[in-house]
């Protein structure tokens, strides 16, 4: 067996190339492809630098891609086609987009070593790009735009990338034209270029769907899971993937003191949703050319998880938004005008704002440990980050690197929930916990801005009651960068886990609303018994067949209080879990570290990047060069 070092040099390869007819130095090392100009003055003089690892397609001849891919077929030239970033302008990230450059050799044979090399460069650096992914395609998400952003954004850069040039679908054979769904499954065949891919699509046809795919059918061989809408398809896709992973390890999901074991199968989100907050958290820009980008080289971001109890039963998981009070009333507001599109959660943010409500409660974490990161230190989880990556090594301590990620995972989190709790009562005007920033195009910095996506923490802020005033002067700080933590009335806490009940004499009159709310959701959900609390026995919850409890099949309104202009005050609001209502209120959460993974990276530091291009060597800069290389 080769070692690493003798496949660098193996790889190596240096030689004059054309790029428009100008003379380039070109060397591929094991790790990075350049090229530089050679007759330029040295001063005009800049290389171009792509990783490895960024590479999207390596194909003979010159290739156009837009609007049509052509191929002019000549056997001295190459295509190169590599991830090109360039800033967005109101996003924190960095657009990615598919940068392309023209080869031309002095010979075949040289054509053809530049290709073998390049390829099998990419094939030995990048050991997460995905062969087998299966594509889920909510079409009445955000905008109902999924299947179009597909079909003419992602689905052109799978196929250069290899993905696929033949479909077949139910009965037909398609040719030349990859993803044409029928509605149903698409199983596509390969096209042998640089990666072998074989891709299988789903459109659905109602909620749930695609949990219910990933938690029964034939998985095998699948890398990934794709993604195509918001925050409430990305977490059908989360529960199927979580849920199938431990149907599979034979772990106990409703057990709140259980660890979980960590999936392997890697979520792709390419943005189609109202919030998006995920893929905005994740990658900084809701773009789904960059989030292809992503998947196709196999980025790979480590996701806390937060298991979210009734008693011994298991309820939800959530990664973004858990919250109760105000951002529980603006999702049952906002479900009530869900034909109003993105544009629902403005409207009934500024409805339940003007309703003026507050909640009592009592609330008790567990913090996390305050040496290794606080909420307020005034740091970005960016990609890279080190907090994250020390997580990762007390979470994996015998894992050199990602590949071996999960046969090495030991547990080593088993004493997280040791500790002292700390217990507050009060009346509050929203309680959130939430497992990364949360940012949004709503809230740029996020509900938290200094969460880390990886750290096995999340961060619970507590609103308190306050005046109307300060409240939207909080509310306000969202979507600014002024600290919205620093407020007399505001407190955040980074924790391990926490609980929630409804306080003092509000106790009895909250578990009736809840009843009737549970009442509800199982006759929405056709008869089934679902959410378990009507008898409010555990027993029950227990004798359920899977024991998981899940919310109604499709989104409700839940008339769960009077309308928002009844004069008497509800006491008791409801859980917004990741754009989900949640049937209970006394609920137990716990963070699970680095539970899934997203094909990402985490958010590029637009400064970190312009400085590592000026050293002309980390990392690629052809962003800088869109000029310079006619
Ligand atoms: C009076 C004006 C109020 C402005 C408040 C601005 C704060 C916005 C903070 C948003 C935090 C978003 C966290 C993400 C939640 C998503 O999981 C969830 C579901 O998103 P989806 O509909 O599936 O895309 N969206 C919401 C708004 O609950
Ligand atoms: N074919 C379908 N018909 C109806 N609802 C669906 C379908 N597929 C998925 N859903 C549900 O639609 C909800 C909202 O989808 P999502 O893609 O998150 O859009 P949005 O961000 O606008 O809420 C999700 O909770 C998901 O379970
Ligand atoms: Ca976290």
């Amino acid at each position: 067996m080769k070692t690493f070092v003798q496949m660098e040099t193996d790889l190596r390869l240096e030689s004059s190339l054309w790029v428009n007819n100008r003379r380039c130095a070109a060397v591929l090392t094991g790790w990075h492809f350049k090229w530089s100009e050679v007759d330029k003055k040295s001063r005009d003089k800049k290389t171009v630098s792509v990783p490895v690892a960024e590479l999207v397609g390596v194909e003979e001849g010159k290739v156009e891609v837009l609007p049509h891919k052509t191929v002019e077929d000549t056997d001295k030239d190459f295509t190169v086609f590599y991830v090109k970033r360039s800033s967005s302008t109101g996003s924190c990230g960095l657009l990615w987009r598919l940068g392309r450059t023209q080869f031309s050799c002095p010979s075949r044979v040289l054509r053809d070593q530049w290709i073998k090399n390049l390829r099998t460069a990419v094939q030995t650096h990048t050991p997460l790009r995905p062969h087998r992914l299966l594509v889920f395609i909510n079409p009445f998400g955000g905008k109902k735009m999924a299947r179009q952003i597909f079909h003419s954004l992602v689905a052109p850069l799978f196929e250069l990338a290899g993905i696929s040039s033949h479909v077949i679908g139910k009965t037909e054979v398609f040719s030349n034209k990859i993803l044409k769904d029928n509605g149903k499954i698409a199983n596509c065949m390969v096209k042998k270029q640089l990666f072998c891919v074989f891709l299988v699509l789903l459109v659905t046809e109602r909620a749930n769907q695609a949990r219910d795919h990933l938690l029964k059918k034939d998985l095998m061989g699948f890398d990934g899971v794709v993604c195509v809408g918001g925050d409430g398809m990305f977490s059908e896709i989360l529960h199927g993937v979580i849920g199938r992973t431990q149907q599979e390890a034979g772990t106990c999901e409703n057990d709140p003191g259980v660890t979980l074991q960590p999936c392997p199968l890697h979520i792709g989100i390419i943005p189609a949703g109202s919030t998006d907050c995920v893929c905005y958290a994740t990658v900084g820009v809701i773009d789904p050319v960059t989030s292809a980008l992503h998947i196709i080289i196999g980025d790979s971001q480590p996701l806390d998880v937060c298991s979210v109890h009734y008693g011994f039963a298991l309820v939800r998981y959530s990664v973004s938004l858990l919250g109760y009070g105000f951002y529980g009333d603006v999702l049952v507001e906002s479900e009530k005008h869900r034909w109003m599109g993105p544009l629902r959660y403005d409207y009934s943010g500024s409805m339940v704002y003007l309703s003026n409500r507050s909640y009592t409660g009592t609330v008790q974490y567990l913090p996390a440990d305050p040496l290794l990161s606080s909420p307020r230190d005034n740091t970005r989880c960016l990609s890279g980050c080190t907090v994250c990556s020390r997580s990762t090594e007390r979470l994996f301590p015998n894992s050199s690197d990602s590949g071996s990620l999960y046969s090495s995972y030991s547990g080593h989190f088993h004493n997280d929930l040791e500790g002292e709790w700390v217990t507050v009562e009060g009346r509050f005007k929203c309680v959130s916990l939430t497992c990364m920033s949360s940012s949004c195009t709503r809230s740029p910095m996020g509900l938290s801005p200094s969460a880390h996506l990886a750290d096995g923490t999340g961060d619970l802020v507590l609103v308190w009651d306050t005046n109307p005033l300060s409240f939207l002067r909080f509310l306000y700080r969202h979507t600014s960068t002024d600290d919205q933590f620093d407020l007399p009335f505001v407190e955040v806490h980074r924790v391990k886990a926490v609980r929630f009940s409804l306080a003092g004499d509000t106790k009895e009159e909250g578990h009736e609303e809840i009843r009737e709310l549970s009442d509800e959701m199982d006759i929405e959900a056709g008869g089934q018994v679902r959410s378990g609390s009507r008898n409010g026995s555990q027993q029950h919850l227990a004798e359920n067949a899977t024991g998981r409890v899940t919310t109604s099949e499709k989104k409700t309104v839940i008339p769960f209080t009077c309308c928002l202009c009844c004069k008497k005050p509800p006491a008791v609001s409801v859980w917004n879990c990741d754009g989900e209502i949640l049937p209970f209120t006394n609920i137990s959460c716990r963070i699970h570290g680095q539970l899934v993974r997203l094909y990402a990276r985490g958010i590029e530091d637009k400064a970190a990047i312009h400085h590592c291009s000026q050293e002309r060597d980390m990392c690629n800069i052809t962003y800088m060069l869109e000029t310079s290389l006619p």
